[in-house]
């Protein structure tokens, strides 16, 4: 038993309201400064609730230290430069399992690139399990929490352009730290989980997240590391054509940050070798695809207004089951425009059939175009099976509920949707808890 008074933590600086994902224009927060002082080590000492509440307020209160629940972890130390010091994983398993009554962590992986959409698809995930974002650095929700793993990059800003290595690169992460603390999070321990700071380009000490009955790990690299992959009960890549990539971050980046087209253009082309390297390879291991591609219903276009959307979804994934159009395997081109579906030009195109992607059974179902009128979705939603919805029309009310989020109008936002209504079914096939619809017919 140790006893000591703990001081001086400081204030959870610039907490402000942030996406559930990294990099989002609202920033990150994260304690003042970047190495262990003494009242972080004691904090780590603070039973997990107290830590919580600490964290939560923002404040620092003295508190008696009663016992020690954390131990350094092991990879903590191996970054360069010794930026990961600080993290650390909990010695006894985490008081949340219990007082959330939680049989076991689902975890869930989504790769992509950055500005490839996923914070728009985890708003959409996240509003699935009831939870508005919460604020602070890592959204934990009553159900689920979303992790960014760019809290694991092993050099900051500064590092890596001293160092010449871009934010992809294999050699940025601290994968032997991620492995450690993600794992110890499925097997139900609090870790101490380091922060990487966009609004500062710096590492910032670290802050306390426990186990939840789902756990997304969203980034660049959720699929990259072998011993973090196994970890996961489900993924999803984000796959955008380089045009589409364009489109969203001309959008993005100009409209709302400033930049230029030229320096837009020139950071895609910087990013896109380390991209491929390290990024891209991930697709072969996710269940779910989406693919963004620009329209082929209007020859030519490089507007990227109008798009064709793919879902590739792996046979065969426990929990999972693959959604599909009519016919289940068979091979179906449908264009629903007439009596029961207004369209707009250049209209609407569905196909639905097998595929094999990296050598594995697939099904994909492609929408290519855009929907005039939500409400009149609820005729795609009677062709479409195993959507994971729990009443008839339940799809079309959260397409509805979200109808002016980025792409609600096409197959994005589709698809998004139907990947977070089987994120719900698959909670429920591995856990055999239900979780009550959050939109209601
Ligand atoms: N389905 C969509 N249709 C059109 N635009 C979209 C769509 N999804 C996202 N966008 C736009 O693309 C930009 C990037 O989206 P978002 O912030 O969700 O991506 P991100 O992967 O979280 O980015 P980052 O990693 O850089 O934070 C935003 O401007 C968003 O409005
Ligand atoms: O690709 C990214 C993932 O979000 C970022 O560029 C990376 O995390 C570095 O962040 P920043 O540009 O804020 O230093």
């Amino acid at each position: 038993m140790l006893g000591f008074v703990v001081t001086g933590l400081g204030r959870a600086s610039g907490v402000r309201e942030r996406s559930p994902v990294c990099g989002l224009s609202a920033r990150r927060s994260g304690f003042a400064g970047s190495t262990m002082t003494s009242s972080t080590q004691a904090f780590l000492a603070v039973p997990p609730m107290s830590r919580a509440r600490i964290l939560r307020s923002g404040r620092c209160t003295s508190v008696r230290m009663q016992t020690s629940t954390m131990q350094k972890a092991r990879h903590s130390d191996k970054a360069p430069r010794g930026v990961h010091a600080d993290a650390a994983v909990g010695a006894i398993k985490s008081e949340v399992l219990q007082r959330k009554n939680i049989q076991r962590p689902v975890m869930v992986g989504v790769a992509a690139d950055s500005g490839a959409g996923k914070s728009t698809f985890l708003r959409r995930v996240m509003r699935m399990f009831g939870s508005e974002i919460p604020k602070g650095h890592t959204p934990q929700g009553e159900l689920i929490t979303v992790i960014c793993l760019d809290d694991w990059h092993n050099r900051d800003r500064q590092g890596r352009k001293e160092d010449s290595i871009t934010a992809l690169d294999e050699k940025c992460q601290n994968f032997d730290l991620m492995a450690e603390q993600l794992e110890a999070l499925k097997n139900g321990f609090d870790i101490m989980k380091p922060i990487y700071n966009h609004e500062t380009g710096r590492i910032d000490p670290p802050e306390l997240v426990s186990p939840n009955h789902i756990v997304v790990v969203e980034g660049l690299h959720p699929m990259y590391d072998a011993r973090v992959r196994k970890l996961l009960d489900f993924s999803v890549y984000l796959d955008l054509d380089d045009e589409v990539k364009i489109a969203w971050k001309i959008q993005r980046d100009m409209a709302e940050r400033g930049h230029t087209l030229e320096s837009i253009l020139a950071s895609i082309e910087a990013r896109k070798p380390d991209f491929e390297r390290f990024v891209l390879p991930q697709r072969q291991y996710a269940d779910a695809v989406i693919q963004v591609k620009l329209t082929e219903l209007l020859p030519d276009d490089k507007e990227g207004k109008i798009l064709k959307v793919r879902l590739l979804q792996r046979e065969g994934v426990p929990g999972f089951k693959t959604s599909y159009l009519f016919d289940e395997g068979s091979t179906i081109e449908w264009i629903p425009c007439g009596r029961r579906l207004t369209c707009s030009y250049p209209g609407i195109k569905f196909r639905y059939g097998p595929e094999t992607f990296y050598d594995s059974d697939f099904s994909a179902i492609e929408v290519d175009g855009e929907f005039a009128k939500l409400e009149e979705l609820v005729y795609i939603e009677s062709h479409l099976s195993n959507t994971g919805t729990k009443y008839y029309g339940e799809l079309t009310q959260l397409m509805l509920a979200a109808q002016n989020t980025p792409g609600a109008y096409n197959g994005t936002a589709l698809f998004q949707t139907i990947i977070a209504l089987k994120i719900r079914e698959i909670y429920e096939q591995l856990t055999g808890r239900k979780v009550e619809p959050v939109v209601r017919s």
